[in-house]
């Protein structure tokens, strides 16, 4: 499944990370920054439909999206659009992405940001700090309820936000006990590529009222983020469709209109 070799590398590309700037480093470093005040998820939690807007050139399902992946000009465009998010994808492997492309994005962007990688370490949630990032991705095919309460705690600490990826009923019940504030529903079964837009709808229920809901993957038309927002959506992160999209600004106000 791809999902294990994401997270197989991912705990690679931390054991070479590790052994430039070894974990009680990064940790200081991030324990050294001002702490952060939780901007991504309250920048979701307003009375309209809130949108992450995502920049990724490539992903396993799609293969290259974007060729040409002109990044700066895509967080730009996502900043001049009033996203209420942005979302940055780090996976080298697959997404094409890196922390050089986060770095540079975080300094034209100046609204909350998810460093979007496969967490397998609690390193990585310092590197995140580190790299200027508000929130980072825990997904619960990937994590037990014991070590999703860890990382939302390390991130409490360092005043960041955890998305709590959840694909069913079992992985929401996790991502409950661990006590997510922010919590995802992916429509796209990361194990056969299916997108069911529908498997927010079936979730929604499932999350305790004041929970942030995100619901992820699979938006190709302003219709579609109308009925994400229907079955209950605070939020909805899209990629492809943004990156596949000419004019953004036009694209997001598009989507926000029909989620109003
Ligand atoms: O999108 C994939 O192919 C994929 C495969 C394996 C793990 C994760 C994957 N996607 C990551 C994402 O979370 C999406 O990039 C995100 O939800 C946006 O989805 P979309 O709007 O459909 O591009």
């Amino acid at each position: 499944m791809i999902l294990d070799e994401l997270a197989a590398f991912a705990r690679k590309r931390v054991a070479a990370d590790q052994a430039k700037t070894p974990l009680a480093d990064i940790k200081a470093q991030a324990e050294a920054m001002p702490k952060g005040d939780f901007r991504f998820e309250k920048a979701l939690a307003g009375k309209d439909c809130a949108f992450i807007c995502e920049v990724k050139k490539a992903s396993p399902s799609k293969g290259v999206i974007d060729p040409v992946f002109d990044f700066e000009a895509i967080a730009r465009s996502y900043e001049d659009a009033g996203a209420n998010c942005v979302s940055c994808l780090t996976e080298p492997n697959w997404f094409l992405g890196s922390d050089e492309i986060f770095k540079k994005v975080r300094k034209i962007v100046t609204r909350p940001m998810i460093r979007k990688d496969f967490t397998v370490d609690e390193y990585q949630i310092y590197q995140a700090k580190v790299l200027g990032a508000d929130a980072v991705l825990l997904i619960c095919t990937l994590l037990d309820t014991e070590t999703i309460r860890d990382y939302i705690g390390i991130c409490d600490k360092l005043g960041m936000s955890a998305l709590v990826e959840t694909h069913d009923a079992q992985e929401m019940q996790s991502a409950v006990q661990a006590g997510a504030r922010l919590i995802g529903v992916n429509n796209r079964n990361l194990k056969d590529f299916t997108v069911d837009l529908g498997n927010a709808a079936k979730l929604r229920n499932g999350t305790p009222k004041g929970t942030v809901f995100v619901a992820e993957s699979g938006v190709s038309s302003p219709e579609d983020a109308a009925a994400l927002r229907r079955t209950g959506a605070d939020a909805i992160l899209v990629g492809e469709y943004l990156m596949r999209a000419a004019d953004k600004k036009q694209a997001l106000h598009a989507l926000r209109e029909a989620a109003k």
